[in-house]
């Protein structure tokens, strides 16, 4: 894992930069400018696209530690406030679970005025990751298995829970749910996860 030290200043202009593109994503699923404009705004785009290539590095940035002492991930497709594709989720961690809001977005349609079953994966992925992590097992994500209950829409705030459930060895098993803030389930997810033998000795209790 390597720990770069930026100044917070730039990191927090990259974040608002990932949350500005964000913005821009949703304009463009939801846009319905005339053909002209649509050619406008995509060279203006091409030309900031090139601005930004201007220095440019070969991979999101990594895990660093926050002003507060928590370990982050602002490159995260999930969890990284510098990453466009993120929600970004966060995420509370307590004992063995894991918890976050979500809202997800007219981008994130899979089937007609819901949310892609892909989507839901990926989220239920990371929380169920972050929880088996919470309980002191990080491990990568084996075999992943999801019960898609109801539609999930976009536009309403839910709720992603998860919680570690057990370990044995190098696995580590957790369950979760994205519900409705009733409770009421919409997908549940079942996950292993396996520390790989190059994580070992890293992490207390490895
Ligand atoms: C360090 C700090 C990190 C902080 C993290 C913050 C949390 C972030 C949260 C992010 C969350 C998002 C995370 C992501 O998105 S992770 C990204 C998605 N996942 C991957 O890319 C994983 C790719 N696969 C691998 O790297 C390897 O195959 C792994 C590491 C999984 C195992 O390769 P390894 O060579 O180590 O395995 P082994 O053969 O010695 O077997 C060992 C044991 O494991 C059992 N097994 C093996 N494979 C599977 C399987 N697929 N399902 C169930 N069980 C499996 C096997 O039976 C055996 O059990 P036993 O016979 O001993 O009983």
């Amino acid at each position: 894992m390597t720990m770069e030290l930026t100044p917070e200043s730039r990191l927090a202009a990259h974040c608002e930069l990932a949350q500005q593109t964000r913005d821009l994503m949703d304009a463009v699923a939801l846009t319905e400018v005339k053909e002209d404009e649509l050619l406008a705004v995509t060279a203006e785009l091409a030309a900031l696209t090139e601005r930004l290539r201007a220095a440019s590095r070969a991979t999101p940035l990594p895990f660093d530690i926050s002003p507060d002492g928590n370990l982050r991930h602002l490159g995260n497709a999930v969890i990284g406030g510098a990453n466009p594709m993120a929600l970004p989720l966060v995420v509370e961690m307590d004992g063995l679970t894991a918890r976050a809001e979500v809202t997800f977005r007219p981008l994130h349609e899979g089937p007609p005025n819901g949310v892609h079953g892909g989507i839901s994966a990926m989220v239920l992925d990371h929380l169920l990751g972050q929880a088996a992590a919470a309980a002191g097992f990080p491990g990568m994500t084996g075999t992943l298995t999801l019960r898609y209950l109801r539609p999930v829409p976009y536009g309403t705030p839910l709720v992603a829970t998860a919680e570690h459930t057990r370990a044995e060895g190098r696995k580590s098993w957790a369950d979760g749910r994205i519900a409705l803030p009733d409770g009421t389930p919409l997908v549940e997810a079942s996950g292993v996860f396996v520390m790989p033998t190059a994580w070992l000795g890293r992490h207390p209790g490895t």
